[in-house]
């Protein structure tokens, strides 16, 4: 089973997957956990590009598309393929959103990833408040940087939004406490099995 967790920052995906992969080891279910960017090369490579000073977008999805090849071939198929759980804090409709809020085509980010990279089961998107998403991280939004990055995350919660409709996808309100966000996420699961 392939679930990814997909949402702006600061809606709770990687408290999420915790809480998730938790919930299947009780079920005596193995369980894998990853993220991406991830902590291979290319991944780290973009980490360091990010606070370095930002790569075009061209460079940006040049490099996602290289770390999800690795991620897919070393780690995402393998686990599928010996049966187990895999839970991913971010895939590739994390570049729909943040690569396409830069300019770049969204349906064309989406054929090229999805020439290599399998669909998921299970695409859970958890929906905020942008406001709320950087209070939870500690920014305010009210510095010049911070104006900017509010108006890029606005951007990316609509392309997510937009996802909702896949037949994947399922719509989580990440407003409210973390137990709930859980019970919301168990019960879209139990209903879909
Ligand atoms: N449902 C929730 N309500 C309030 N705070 C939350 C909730 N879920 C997570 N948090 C807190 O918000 C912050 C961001 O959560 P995190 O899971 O790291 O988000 P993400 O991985 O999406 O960036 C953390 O401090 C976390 O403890
Ligand atoms: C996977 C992916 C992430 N990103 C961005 C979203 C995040 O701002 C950043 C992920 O960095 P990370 O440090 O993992 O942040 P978070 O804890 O919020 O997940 O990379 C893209 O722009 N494109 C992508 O394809």
């Amino acid at each position: 089973m392939f679930i990814v967790l997909e949402g702006i920052d600061g809606t709770g995906k990687s408290t999420q997957v915790q809480l998730l992969a938790d919930w299947f080891v009780q079920q005596g279910r193995e369980v894998v956990t990853s993220r991406e960017p991830t902590d291979g090369p290319w991944g780290k490579r973009l980490r360091e590009s990010a606070a370095t000073g930002r790569a075009t977008a061209e460079e940006e999805l040049e490099l996602f598309l290289r770390d999800r090849r690795q991620h897919v071939e070393e780690l995402i198929s393998p686990s599928l393929a010996a049966g187990k759980v895999m839970i991913l804090d971010r895939y590739y409709f994390s570049t729909m959103a943040y690569q396409g809020s830069r300019g770049l085509d969204i349906d064309e980010i989406r054929r090229k990833n999805e020439a290599f990279a399998p669909l998921p089961d299970h695409l859970f998107i958890l929906d905020l408040d942008v406001d709320l998403a950087l209070q939870r991280i500690g920014g305010r939004g009210d510095t010049a940087n911070e104006f900017e990055k509010r108006g890029a995350l606005q951007k990316c919660r609509e392309i997510f939004l937009s996802l909702r409709t896949e037949p994947f996808a399922q719509l989580i309100d990440a407003s409210v406490p973390m137990e709930n966000v859980h019970e919301q996420i168990k019960s879209a699961l139990a209903e879909r099995r």
